[in-house]
């Protein structure tokens, strides 16, 4: 039977659709506001209100180092974006908007991924 394998980055196949996942998203138009961590000079309140700030290159930079375990830990991560884009931004404005359907991107890649 497999050997439980512990702290170990996570298995190339995983590893590969995590990757692919997140290329494809850096892509997506509606990424702008989530590709480097959000300026707490430009936003003061931000660290204040955010307790775990994340963004795409801070995925990327754990992915690629090895720091997330399995394709679920990955997606915490992602997930996070999109809450805390909800918790700080209003629905009705140009990054709520662009959270919401970068979320739902997500979502389906993600869903494609799980069920292939
Ligand atoms: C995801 C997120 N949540 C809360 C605040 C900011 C951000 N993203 C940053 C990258 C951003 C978004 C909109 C911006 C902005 C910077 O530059 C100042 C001018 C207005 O437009």
């Amino acid at each position: 039977n497999e050997k439980k394998e512990k702290s170990k980055p996570l298995i190339n196949k995983e590893f590969a659709a995590a990757r692919t996942i997140l290329d494809e998203m850096e892509l997506h138009e509606d990424s702008w506001p989530f590709l480097l961590p959000v300026d707490t000079k430009q936003f003061p309140t931000y660290k204040k209100v955010i307790k775990k700030p994340m963004d795409l290159s801070t995925i990327r930079s754990k992915l690629e180092g090895g720091s997330y375990k399995t394709k679920d830990d990955f997606s915490v991560d992602v997930r996070l974006i999109f809450d805390n884009c909800e918790t700080f931004n209003e629905d009705e404005s140009p990054v709520g908007r662009a959270g919401h359907n970068m979320r739902a991107y997500f979502d389906s890649q993600w869903a494609d991924l799980n069920s292939s």
